[in-house]
């Protein structure tokens, strides 16, 4: 790729002629089963380490461009990342790559060798989001490959510096037979989606997750969506107000907010609710002294699109701005905003904010903060929980989410190994690490019957025979332990294990009243053996 002298050219469309015939490159590779090698695998992803590394400062750069990212949020959010997920799939693709034994398998069955194993899919489609544009593209890339499959890239073009610089990395570091990257807008992605793949990801916002789910749908592709939602987080008076400010604030800073894992309201307890709204100015006061315009770790919205939807989402509120709320067209500048709200039909907690500006919403119990936030969204990607342990758990257990983290904000995604996912219409399926692995691999179930088992299996032959039948049962059927009305029978076995475990329900107090039993046996014994019984 030539540079100019910012360092990157401007976005390049990949003609459509030339997506077909590289897709159909990619295609036949595939089905050579030159990507089938695991050592083969395990190089390409070395490969990627070292370019990600090497190309690291041109990655800064074309966040910088895109979003104003700052260097040290490019590199813990997206280098870091990319170059974790890569050592990860290295480090334990031997062992992910093993056949899996199946559980609970009866033992009458594992001389037939039941196992599973993990195959290639076939031509992975990946459609990117801006936001993150190298851990979004770069973390489904390396489970494609370490999962055998080949691979075709969509960045999103409204991050173009980032999708030219990836295009880049691909090229120069990648087996261009089997890992292709197709740049472009919605006539170049319709083009692609022309094509048959064998699963498609996509990140992004519903709308464009339901246009693609439809497309896929036509040809019965299956699909990983990455969808966006409305993330609540509750705060009552017994969670720590401070923390929670801080780590609420944090998150809708990263990257000015344009984080789909930032929440876009919080339940606030009424009787804290001034005491909160006083920290979470004194955290953004902390956090950048001179403003975030001023702030050199504070991003901008991508384009003017976004910028518009944001202002457009504060505009139409009718709650009372608490922080915030300046702005500046020219350079796509919005501050971190806090609007206190008291309609749930409101603006600011209807629509998603995927920026820097949230909502707060007081309520008085917390079954109303959680019926408020399972009317706003009843399956958002993430939620936030700030109260004592029993509260915390009453909202994990009340309120669903595709992840949640408890005293902090997105921390449950900011672990590589730890699956990512939404749940009902924040999308469907997850990955990361070894998820990844799972996501781009066909789970095929295999069995191998002894040649000389064939006397065992003559039950299931023609001519069909009742006396062996009742034999089979007699061997091998499973006796229910519960009665016509779905309760426990206590039978014989019941009273065995009951004996055996010494009444303990966990693995502790079995093994603490083992102990104590040994040790009292022990004990008697030796006191027997000195007065010589
Ligand atoms: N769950 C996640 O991991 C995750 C991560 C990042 C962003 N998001 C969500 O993504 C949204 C913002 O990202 P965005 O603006 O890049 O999303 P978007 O839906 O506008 O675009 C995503 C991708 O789809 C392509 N696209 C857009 N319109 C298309 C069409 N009509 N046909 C085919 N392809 C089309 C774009 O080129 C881009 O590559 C937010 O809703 C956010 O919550 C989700
Ligand atoms: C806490 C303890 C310790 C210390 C721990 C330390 C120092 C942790 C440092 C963590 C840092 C710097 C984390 C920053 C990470 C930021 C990340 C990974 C951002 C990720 C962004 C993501 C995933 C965005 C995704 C967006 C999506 C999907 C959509 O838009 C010890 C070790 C000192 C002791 C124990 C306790």
């Amino acid at each position: 790729m030539a540079l100019n002298t910012t360092g990157i050219p401007p976005l390049q469309f990949t003609a459509l002629d030339d997506i077909t015939a590289q897709y159909n490159k990619v295609r036949a590779t595939f089905r050579s089963g030159r990507t089938r090698d695991v050592e083969y695998r395990k190089q390409q992803i070395r490969r990627l380490y070292w370019a990600i590394v090497d190309n690291a400062k041109l990655i800064e750069l074309a966040l910088n461009k895109d979003m104003g990212k700052s260097n040290f949020e490019a590199n813990i959010s997206e280098i870091d990342w990319c170059k974790q997920e890569c050592l990860d799939a290295v480090d334990n693709l031997d062992k992910w790559i093993k056949d899996e034994g199946i559980p609970h398998m009866p033992l009458q069955f594992l001389a037939m060798k039941p196992r599973i194993r993990n195959e290639p899919l076939g031509v992975i489609l990946n459609i990117g989001a801006y936001n993150f544009p190298f851990q979004l593209n770069v973390t489904p890339l390396v489970g494609a490959i370490a999962a055998g499959n080949t691979f075709v890239l969509k960045p999103s073009e409204i991050s173009p510096h980032s999708a030219m610089v990836l295009k880049k990395i691909m090229d120069e570091a990648l087996d261009p037979d089997c890992y292709v990257c197709f740049n472009g807008g919605i006539d170049e992605t319709k083009h692609i989606l022309e094509h048959k793949f064998d699963k498609i990801v996509f990140t992004g916002g519903k709308r464009t997750g339901t246009i693609i789910a439809q497309k896929a749908a036509e040809t019965l592709t299956p699909v990983l969506l990455e969808l966006g939602g409305q993330n609540p987080a509750f705060i009552t008076r017994k969670g720590d107000l401070k923390i929670a400010a801080r780590r609420l604030m944090w998150q809708k800073c990263l990257n000015a907010g344009q984080v789909c894992l930032s929440h876009n309201y919080a339940l606030v307890e009424r009787c804290v609710l001034n005491k909160f709204i006083e920290e979470v100015k004194k955290q953004y006061a902390e956090m950048m002294p001179q403003g975030a315009k001023a702030s050199p770790d504070f991003s901008r919205i991508v384009n003017q699109g976004h910028f518009n939807r944001i202002k457009k989402m504060l505009d139409n509120s009718r709650g009372k701005i608490v922080m915030g709320g300046s702005m500046d067209e020219t350079d796509f500048f919005i501050e971190p905003t806090v609007v206190l709200v008291d309609d749930i039909n409101d603006s600011m907690v209807v629509e998603e904010s995927f920026g820097p500006i949230w909502s707060i919403v007081p309520f008085d119990t917390l079954d109303e903060a959680i019926n408020i936030a399972n009317q706003v969204d009843p399956t958002p990607l993430a939620l936030f929980a700030f109260g004592s342990d029993a509260e915390t758990e009453k909202v994990i257990n009340s309120v669903t989410s595709g992840g949640a983290t408890i005293n902090d904000g997105f921390f449950h995604a900011m672990l590589n190994p730890s699956p990512i996912g939404g749940i009902g219409s924040s999308g469907t399926g997850n990955y990361h690490g070894y998820f990844s692995f799972k996501a781009f691999s066909h789970q095929r179930s295999i069995a191998k019957v002894p040649t000389w088992a064939d006397k065992l299996l003559r039950v299931r032959y023609m001519p069909y025979s009742a006396s062996e039948l009742k034999r089979h049962h007699r061997i091998s059927e499973k006796k229910p332990n519960f009665d016509r009305n779905g309760q426990l029978v206590k039978g014989l076995k019941y009273w065995f294990a009951v004996l055996l475990s010494l009444g303990s329900k966990n693995a502790a107090s079995f093994a603490l009243r083992w102990g104590v039993l040994i040790a009292l046996a022990v004990t008697l014994g030796l006191k027997r053996n000195s007065l010589g019984l």
